[in-house]
């Protein structure tokens, strides 16, 4: 029983799910590249990204275990699943494992990952308590992971950056939503996060118009040429649910930033489906 609620602390500390999406949007970024011969470079590049996040995330709650001790006291740490220092080792276990994965890549694959591994290491610490500046880096890293699947196989191409960006405002508006249900334990930890600043209204109002201007140019792949109908009968769905997840986040935060998260893994279900449709084709 111990072993098992301890091994569930660790799958919680890497949010394993959280994880796996990334390395399936890694994935994506190399298919949409076309790069799919490349196999070896493609299972490094899926490795290093799943590694990274994993990392990420453990470090993440590591520098978070005071606040979450307030806002989340479920999470590995602050609920005695995990140690902080077992934390600590995992999250630099998890780090190696990226470095390693990474390192036999192209040189563009190789900078990325070592940017995103230096902005993991930083988040909590330099962009976490910033007003956006932390929104954004999440944002940035997490459409990153179509970039480095792209940029394992090729040269990276105008679609992959249309999935980047779609994928970087989204994540921008989930994380505005995610900040103003952790403002109580974020105020008490002196963070300066967007509605802490501008207030609560003021940031949901933002990350609303974020997310309808992320759901407009979900057409884009397209319009471009990328995708079809296959796409679209998924996308349209998900936008529909990170729209309207967002804007409920006036009333509900919590559920709000839940469900957007749901509408994410449809769009990437998405991407992964209009890519397919096209090999099938
Ligand atoms: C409009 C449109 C089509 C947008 C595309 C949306 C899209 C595909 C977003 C990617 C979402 C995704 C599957 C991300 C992978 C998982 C990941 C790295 C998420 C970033 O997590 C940071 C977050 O703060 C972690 O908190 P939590 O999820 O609550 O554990
Ligand atoms: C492509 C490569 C090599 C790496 C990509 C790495 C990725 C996809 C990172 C995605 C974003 C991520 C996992 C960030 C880690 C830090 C994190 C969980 C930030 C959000 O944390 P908080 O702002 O504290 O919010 P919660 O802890 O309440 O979720
Ligand atoms: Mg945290």
């Amino acid at each position: 029983m111990a072993a098992t609620r301890t091994l569930g602390g660790y799958l919680d500390l890497a949010r394993a799910g959280n994880a796996v999406a990334a390395g399936v949007l890694t994935f994506v970024g190399a298919f949409v590249a076309g790069g799919l011969t490349s196999a070896g470079a493609v299972a490094l590049a899926v490795v290093a990204t799943v590694a990274a996040t994993a990392a990420g995330n453990a470090v993440n709650d590591y520098f978070d275990r005071d606040i979450d001790a307030v806002n989340r006291p479920d999470r590995p740490i602050p609920s005695g699943r995990v140690s902080a220092r077992a934390a600590a080792a995992y999250a630099a276990a998890l780090f190696l494992v990226a470095v390693v994965a990474a390192v036999s890549l192209p040189p563009l694959a190789l900078g990325i990952a070592v940017a995103n591994l230096l902005a993991l290491l930083a988040y909590t610490q330099l962009f976490k308590g910033l007003p956006a500046v932390g929104n954004v880096v999440v944002a940035y890293l997490t459409g990153s992971t179509f970039l480095f699947g792209a940029a394992a196989v090729g040269p990276i191409a105008p679609p992959t950056w249309t999935l980047f960006g779609l994928a970087a405002t989204a994540t921008f508006a989930r994380e505005v939503v995610k900040d103003v249900e952790d403002v109580a334990g974020d105020r008490e930890e002196g963070l300066r996060t967007l509605p802490i600043v501008v207030g609560e209204r003021a940031a949901l109002t933002l990350a609303t118009v974020v997310m309808a201007a992320a759901t407009v140019g979900s057409v884009l792949p397209v319009v471009g040429g990328t995708f079809g109908l296959a796409y679209l009968a998924l996308v349209v769905p998900a936008d529909a649910t990170m729209l309207g997840a967002t804007a409920w986040g006036f009333r509900d935060p919590s559920t709000a930033q839940t469900w957007i998260k749901r509408g994410t893994f449809l769009a990437a279900a998405a991407f992964v489906a209009g890519r397919a449709a096209t090999v099938i084709a």
